[in-house]
């Protein structure tokens, strides 16, 4: 069932299927905005981390940071360790994206896109430490950049969302199972973008 609502949603429409995801633009003034993305560029510890992909390791190209409640952190392979903790700035929105979600969240990761040169392939965000069916707030800091969404199983039913400097995107339903997601590279120029997903990481 929850499959076909994917498909049929896909088929159908060519707006969001809203059970898989909510956009609303304008969570945070253009003033607050800019503040909290200055404020995460230079006051993160973002690092570039080695990941591995086949057989091959390779550096992400965009930076990244945790931070949450204790073992909270799914980053290294297999095991949960400690992110760092919970900013002012952090939790400022943590409380605001919240209520939007129906749901408290332990733990945020940051991903510092610092121009058209840095990404995320495609991808779902499916560890096992996420539960089945992931609720994931987004919000997004700085340059639009383009969110594209495709079916796993057919990959010609897309689409893109443009995340604007102080939007919220919620992630939900059975997204992460039958559809995957990505930043893609841009030739064009790009300013810098923060975006955090917030997060709730079930330790076993
Ligand atoms: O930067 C974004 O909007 C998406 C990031 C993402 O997909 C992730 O962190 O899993
Ligand atoms: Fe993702």
């Amino acid at each position: 069932m929850e499959q076909l609502s994917f498909l049929e949603m896909a088929g159908q429409s060519r707006g969001l299927p809203e059970e898989l995801l909510e956009y609303r633009p304008g969570l945070f003034s253009e003033a607050e905005s800019d503040q909290l993305l200055q404020n995460f560029i230079t006051e993160v510890p973002w690092k570039q981390t080695i990941q591995k992909m086949y057989d091959k390791e390779v550096t992400t190209p965009r930076l990244t940071a945790w931070y949450g409640d204790i073992g909270t952190d799914y980053s290294a392979t297999g095991t949960l360790s400690n992110p760092a903790s919970w900013t002012p700035e952090l939790l400022m929105i943590k409380n605001k994206v919240e209520p939007l979600a129906g749901i408290q969240f332990n733990s945020v990761l940051l991903n510092y896109y610092r121009d058209g040169n840095d990404s995320v392939a495609w991808h779902s965000d499916r560890e096992k430490v996420l539960g089945k069916h992931p609720i994931i707030a987004s919000v997004s800091l700085g340059q639009v950049r383009s969110f594209d969404i495709r079916n796993k199983a057919n990959h010609h039913q897309k689409y893109s969302v443009r995340l604007e400097h102080g939007s919220f995107l919620l992630m939900k339903g059975d997204l992460q199972e039958h559809g995957e997601h990505r930043i893609a590279k841009s030739t064009q120029t790009m300013k810098p973008r923060v975006n955090l997903t917030f997060r709730v990481v079930i330790p076993h």
